[in-house]
């Protein structure tokens, strides 16, 4: 029985050796949950290790991402993505604003999604937002396809977290597979370059904000800057650990957990140093017409839901629309 405790207000992030949740045996997958489990309980954030992504391709995926960012702007500007109402594509300097008041934030960003072609289901259906992805493929032909390769890899790590979280919460450890087939997934690789001296006093990196979907899978540099707010509002730093994933919580899981999993807030800092951060979130989220709602395990106990459903892709539409100032097409 899933009862719903109080969050602690965690000073730290754990670290989660996913080692035994590829065995076949499924107490061990149960014991790894666990973990889960309670790190979704109290802060909504944790780092993963032994996770199966090489090392490898972890460290090309960031060095695609300078080179991406060093080609002419000129190049870039071809792929921008607000132009085109696409969201994927070229993110300039400044696009987003994650965090209403403040300014947007300082970082320039790249991101694809699902490659929706003319004869791709959500084409044929007119799903909002959707379209093919926009790549420098004559400024920069390698590319697609090792951006792609890094993020089929990701998702498959992501499909493997979902289970996870599934049997975390008491579910059949195939309860999210349906979702994940074809997920809508953002995958970003961002630039924060060092803060200029004239900065505004609440300049950031990346404004407060919670994720939208289902589970964040990201990757940073050795810079640093993240940070995390716990139960008790105070904002905790979420360190580079090498060779680690960080994983949060998006806005779906409280729905289906009728919050006792939490999306928490982060930010990141200006970056003070001298060198530029780079960083990769993907986001793994369910496919556009996936119906987001209370699990049967937490409306057994609770005998109602605290949210109505929401349709996946809806959700995350209205928040691009919301925090780069779409208009809604
Ligand atoms: O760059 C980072 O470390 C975090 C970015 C982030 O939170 C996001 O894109 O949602
Ligand atoms: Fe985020």
């Amino acid at each position: 029985m899933i009862i719903y405790e109080p969050p602690h207000a965690a000073t730290e992030i754990p670290l989660i050796d996913l080692t035994d949740s590829f065995s076949d045996d499924l107490e061990k997958r149960k014991a790894v949950a666990w973990e889960i489990h309670k790190a979704c309980v109290d802060t909504g954030f944790f780092y993963i290790k032994n996770h199966g992504i090489p090392q490898e391709v972890m460290d090309a995926q960031l060095k695609l991402a300078a080179e991406f960012f060093d080609l002419p702007m000129e190049e870039k500007m071809k792929l921008d993505s607000v132009q085109q109402h696409s969201t994927r594509g070229y993110e300039p300097m400044a696009a987003q604003t994650l965090d209403e008041g403040s300014p947007p934030g300082l970082k320039e960003g790249f991101m694809s999604s699902v490659e929706a072609g003319p004869d791709h289901r959500y084409t044929k259906l007119e799903v909002p937002g959707t379209g093919p992805n926009q790549w420098p493929d004559e400024a920069f032909p390698e590319f697609r396809p090792q951006y792609e390769a890094y993020v089929e890899k990701v998702l498959d790590l992501g499909r493997h977290l979902a289970r996870l979280v599934a049997l975390s919460l008491e579910l059949p450890e195939d309860y999210f597979d349906e979702a994940l087939v074809e997920p809508l997934h953002y995958c970003r690789i961002l630039k924060y370059p060092p803060m200029p001296k004239d900065a505004a006093e609440n300049q950031l990196g990346a404004g407060a904000h919670t994720d939208w979907g289902l589970l964040t899978l990201l990757l940073q540099d050795d810079i640093g800057g993240l940070e995390v707010r716990n139960a008790d509002g105070q904002w905790i730093s979420a360190p580079p650990i090498p060779g680690t994933y960080i994983i949060n919580l998006g806005e779906m899981l409280p729905v289906i957990t009728n919050d006792r999993y939490k999306a928490n807030f982060h930010r990141v800092l200006n970056n003070k140093t001298d060198k530029t951060r780079y960083s990769c979130p993907t986001f793994c989220d369910p496919e556009y017409f996936y119906k987001v709602e209370c699990a049967p395990t937490i409306l057994e106990h609770d005998g109602y839901a605290k949210y109505p459903a929401m349709t996946a892709g809806e959700h995350l539409r209205a928040q691009f629309e919301k925090t780069f100032g779409i208009a809604a097409k």
